[in-house]
């Protein structure tokens, strides 16, 4: 799982820094809510987390092993190998199909196509949009695209969720099948997930206020 020692992080050298000396060490197996008032830096936690934002100051490690010196192929393949991430507003790729979305991320972490496709057309086929497979994202509605960015950040199996306001848009039913596949994720996983939603607040394990 992960972990953050003192970290510090800056978008440009005179603007906030956030977090200030942020600790904290996620728990394997449950689901956290990072919250805080808008802009204080919970999407950005969970890009540095996710290794696409190296920290100003501080370190993030991933299952004890430090990352700082790593270089970004190295973070890349450990990003790939480890971590799943529910971009907000999903984030899929209008010109793709639904199963390249969520088969695209076992390849980045070098599995064959052959290997991937068939847990991608079962995580796809649990959320009841298996006949639109072939079809786009702007065939779907924003819930079951939010659903099937949850397939995509499943597909690899990650030791680590992170989830970026992923109930942000959605009426109560949808979140809550995103809520039940994330918890069915944290089974092997630890979860994150930055949010606003005071019902995710309640639901999740533990909360870090930012
Ligand atoms: N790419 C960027 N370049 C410069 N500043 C940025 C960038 N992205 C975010 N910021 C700023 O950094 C701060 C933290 O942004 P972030 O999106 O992480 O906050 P947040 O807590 O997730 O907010 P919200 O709840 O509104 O989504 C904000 O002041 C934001 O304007």
């Amino acid at each position: 799982m992960i972990a953050v020692e003192a970290l510090a992080f800056q978008y440009s050298s005179d603007g906030d820094e956030l977090f200030r000396d942020l600790d904290h060490a996620f728990t394997p197996g449950k689901v956290t809510a990072v919250t805080g008032a808008s802009g204080r830096g919970k999407s950005t936690l969970l890009y540095i987390m996710g290794l696409m934002l190296r920290p100003t100051r501080g370190r993030v490690l991933v299952d004890g092993v430090d990352t700082t010196d790593h270089t970004d192929t190295e973070l890349s393949a450990l990003r790939a190998r480890t971590i799943g991430f529910v971009f907000q507003d999903a984030a899929l790729d209008p010109t793709r199909s639904l199963l390249d979305a969520v088969v695209e991320p076992a390849l980045y972490a070098g599995r064959g196509r052959a290997d991937a496709e068939p847990r991608a057309r079962e995580l796809l086929a649990e959320l009841g949009v298996a006949h639109r497979i072939d079809g786009r994202p702007g065939q779907i509605s924003g819930g079951q695209a939010q659903r099937v960015a949850v397939c995509r950040a499943l597909i690899n199996d990650p030791r680590v969720i992170l989830a970026d306001e992923p109930t942000g848009n959605l009426d109560q039913d949808n979140s809550r099948e995103v809520l039940r596949m994330l918890r069915a994720g944290a089974d092997r996983a630890g979860v994150v997930i930055a949010t606003h939603d005071p019902f995710v607040i309640d639901w999740a394990d533990e909360v870090l206020q930012l």
